[in-house]
Formats: C-alpha cells, sequence, structure tokens
C-alpha cells in the first residue's frame, strides 16, 4: 500500500496518546469532512462497505455485509499520480524507466526526460499535462535541464520527488475539487513537525526549493508541508512491466492497515486504476484492511517502517505475537547454542530484548536491527536474475533465520 508498496489491536500506550494528541485539528478537519464526504444512507447500502471512525485509527472501512474471499471492494482511477521517489529517472508520462543519456528523447516544452514523443501519458492527466510542462519550461534552468548524465542520484531524486507534489499543488489552482477530495487525507503535519530530520528534509529539499529556487513564492510553506504529509501517510505504489508510480486514490486510502490483511490489490497499467478484492471471508462489520509494508518482513522492521511513513506503531495480532501467529517470520539461530530460536521477549517494546528459548543468551533489539540491515543490504547486492548468488544467499541465511 500506502508507502513502499512505500497501514489495529491490543492497547499501546504511544499509538494511541499519539493519535489523540494527532489533534484537536485533525479531528475536527476530519468530521467536517466526514459530513461533506460520506455517502448518502442509500448509496451507502449498497456498497460492500462503509466509512467509521476509531481513536485509534481515525477513519476506516468496516464490511457492509459478510464478503466471500476475491469479492470487488474498490475499483478507482487516481487523484493524482506522479515518479516514485528514487534516484532512477521516469517518463513523466507513462512512468517507465528513461535515461539521461544525451540521444534520450525529451519533452521540448520543457526538457525533461520522456520514453518517446508517442508516449500515451503525453497531454494526459494521469500524464505529463501541459499545465505542467508549461511550469517547468518557465523553470527549465532549475530542473529539466539539470537533468543530465552529470546529474547524481540525489540529485535526480530531489528532483523526482517534486513533481507530484508540484502537481497537487497544481489541482489547487487548476481542479479545487479534485484538489478537496486530496486535502481531507490525514497528513500527520504537527506530529511530522516534531521529528526535526523529517522536517528539515522537506523544508529544505521542497519547501525551500518551490519557494526560492523555482520561485514559486506564493505557495505558503505549511500548505507544502501538508502535501507532503499526505503523500507520505496516503500514497500507493503501483507499476507493472517496469514502470513505477506513486498514486492517490478517492476510497482506497481509507483502508486501516493490519499485518495479516484481509484485503490485496492489483493496478491497471494503462489506466493506474486499482482493483481491491478481499483476499479472504470478511465477516459482516469486520474492518477491511490492508498491508502497508513487506508482510515478508519481520515485526521490527514491520513496526519501524509503519512508524517512520505512516506514523503509528502497529498492535495488530501477529505484531502482539513473538511467533507471528505461526510463522516465526522474525525468530534467528541462536549464536551461542545453535539449537535454540531468538525472538523479541515483547515485540510490542521497540527497543526490548529479544531471548533464546533454550539457553541464556540475550541480544539488544539495536544488535537485531543491524543484523536485518547487513541481511537485507547483502539481498540487495545480488541481481535478482543471478539464481546462483540467490541460492547461496538463502544457504547463508539458514545459519541466521533456521529453515
Ligand atoms: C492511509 S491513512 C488511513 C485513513 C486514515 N485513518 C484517515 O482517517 O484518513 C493511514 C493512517 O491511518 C491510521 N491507521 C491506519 N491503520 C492503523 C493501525 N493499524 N493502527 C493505528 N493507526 C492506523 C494512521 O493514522 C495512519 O497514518
Amino acid at each position: 500500500m500506502p508507502g513502499r508498496k512505500k497501514n489495529h489491536h491490543k492497547n499501546n500506550n504511544n499509538s494511541r496518546a499519539r493519535h489523540q494528541r494527532g489533534g484537536q485539528q485533525s479531528k475536527d478537519k476530519q468530521e467536517q469532512q466526514d459530513k461533506e464526504q460520506s455517502p448518502s444512507p442509500t448509496e451507502e447500502k449498497e456498497l460492500p462497505y462503509r466509512v467509521e471512525h476509531s481513536d485509534i485509527y481515525g477513519r476506516y472501512l468496516v464490511a457492509n455485509r459478510q464478503l466471500e474471499a476475491g469479492e470487488t471492494l474498490i475499483r478507482e482511477e487516481p487523484l493524482a499520480i506522479g515518479p516514485c521517489v528514487s534516484g532512477d529517472p521516469v517518463c513523466l508520462g507513462c512512468y517507465h524507466p528513461v535515461s539521461l543519456k544525451a540521444d534520450q528523447y525529451r519533452c521540448p516544452g520543457c526538457a525533461w526526460p520522456l520514453c518517446g514523443s508517442t508516449c500515451a501519458g503525453l497531454k494526459h492527466r494521469h500524464g505529463h499535462t501541459e499545465t505542467e510542462c508549461q511550469l517547468y519550461a518557465e523553470r527549465r534552468a532549475v530542473a529539466g535541464e539539470l537533468l543530465t548524465e552529470r546529474a547524481g542520484p540525489a540529485e535526480v531524486r530531489d528532483l523526482y520527488e517534486l513533481v507530484m507534489i508540484v502537481r497537487i499543488l497544481l489541482l489547487r489552482q487548476h481542479d479545487p475539487e479534485q484538489f478537496a477530495l486530496i486535502a481531507r487525507m490525514e497528513s500527520h503535519t504537527e506530529e511530522r513537525r516534531q521529528n526535526a530530520v523529517l522536517w528539515r528534509h522537506y523544508e529544505e529539499k521542497v519547501v525551500q526549493r518551490l519557494r526560492v529556487t523555482w520561485q514559486l513564492e506564493d505557495l505558503e510553506a505549511e500548505q507544502v508541508h501538508e502535501v507532503c504529509g499526505i503523500l507520505d501517510v496516503n500514497c500507493f505504489e503501483i507499476g507493472q512491466n517496469g514502470a513505477k508510480a506513486r498514486t492517490l486514490y478517492p476510497s482506497a486510502f481509507l483502508l486501516a492497515h493490519d499485518c495479516t490483511p484481509n484485503t490485496a490489490h492489483t493496478d491497471d497499467p494503462s489506466s493506474f486504476e486499482i482493483l481491491l478484492r478481499t483476499s479472504r471471508r470478511v465477516r459482516e462489520r469486520e474492518a477491511l484492511t490492508l498491508g502497508y509494508a513487506y508482510t515478508l518482513q519481520g515485526t521490527l522492521k514491520r513496526r519501524a517502517f509503519m512508524h517512520e511513513g505512516k506514523l503509528f506503531w502497529c498492535c495488530c495480532r501477529r505484531c502482539s505475537d513473538p511467533r507471528e501467529l505461526g510463522t516465526d517470520c522474525s525468530a534467528l539461530v541462536c549464536a551461542t547454542c545453535r539449537t535454540g530460536s531468538v525472538r523479541a521477549v515483547d515485540p510490542l517494546q521497540q527497543t526490548g530484548d529479544w531471548a533464546c528459548d533454550r539457553c541464556a543468551h540475550k541480544m539488544g533489539a539495536t544488535e537485531v536491527e543491524r543484523q536485518l540491515d547487513r541481511i537485507n543490504n547483502d539481498l540487495e547486492d545480488i541481481d535478482v536474475h543471478d539464481i546462483p548468488g540467490l541460492e547461496n544467499f538463502l544457504l547463508r541465511c539458514v545459519c541466521i533465520h533456521g529453515s
């Protein structure tokens, strides 16, 4: 989901407190918008779900009736779409990779790289629009012209990060109704403001760049931060056949997270429509949930990912169970006795101890995290097509994770 694929529970005091602090302003905004945007009672009866509200999740969807596995819940086009935040350049029309070499086709108007003059996304609302092109054309020197072979991954990333933010801010001017649907989404701005590193990143790389370098002085800093928060909290990462994009959808954003979700989604590569279906039978009144994080990651990493990007500590049944509902996804082979398994004593204590079930060996969460990062870095260094390399990696992992 929302997030890289870049989001309920035994009570966790931190999470509950944060949602309540998350502020009266945020709650008022939600209540007001709930009234304006909610389907009428007749419409709601026809839908397989309805919107509810809780102090922990905010707004979320629940099943209106028992739903069978594979039932379609939502099919909708994006309200906004743009490139993912990455150092790899993509076509602004179709989000397929492009190069920054001199012979790469570029938009004659604004000099941003495109896949070609016949790209289906040219002048299309889900691609490179005329309005966007005009804005970039006026700022060729600070954007498109910097995207050359000399640009490092960080520079490329910083420029591509701006694209979707600018697209949403353009909607405010050119399609206020569409913008209003986005503006009702949760941004967690007040909590994000408390995170100095994150706030500085957006202040320097987005707000200042747009206002000073791009001379869009009329943009209010507060509104830009709000849009950045909305994107981080609500966007989906979609794409097929090499294309990768991030998207905001009008209803799908409402699903709450669970680490054993009861829905799954696919996306249409040409319309960027999302198709969200139940992945198992869902009881009437049960919350409809989506996995915001990688379900194959262990609890420590999944929870850290959601806290960082989505601003909540997941306390679902899987996160609360040291054995992750029987998957034992997080267990490590004990480095001391070599026969026992090391697991978090209380997985909802992010910095708590990990202990072996056979001997007295203990590890701190920081050490576990370092080990997991090393494994992840090793994996990322292997080419996805290098089958012997991947098999060797699996054999090395058996010594750490067990079979
Ligand atoms: C994509 S939004 C979902 C819609 C949101 N609840 C709203 O009212 O706009 C993600 C946010 O919902 C809340 N949320 C979703 N799943 C949650 C969970 N399992 N536990 C706590 N909060 C959750 C968090 O505030 C998170 O940042």
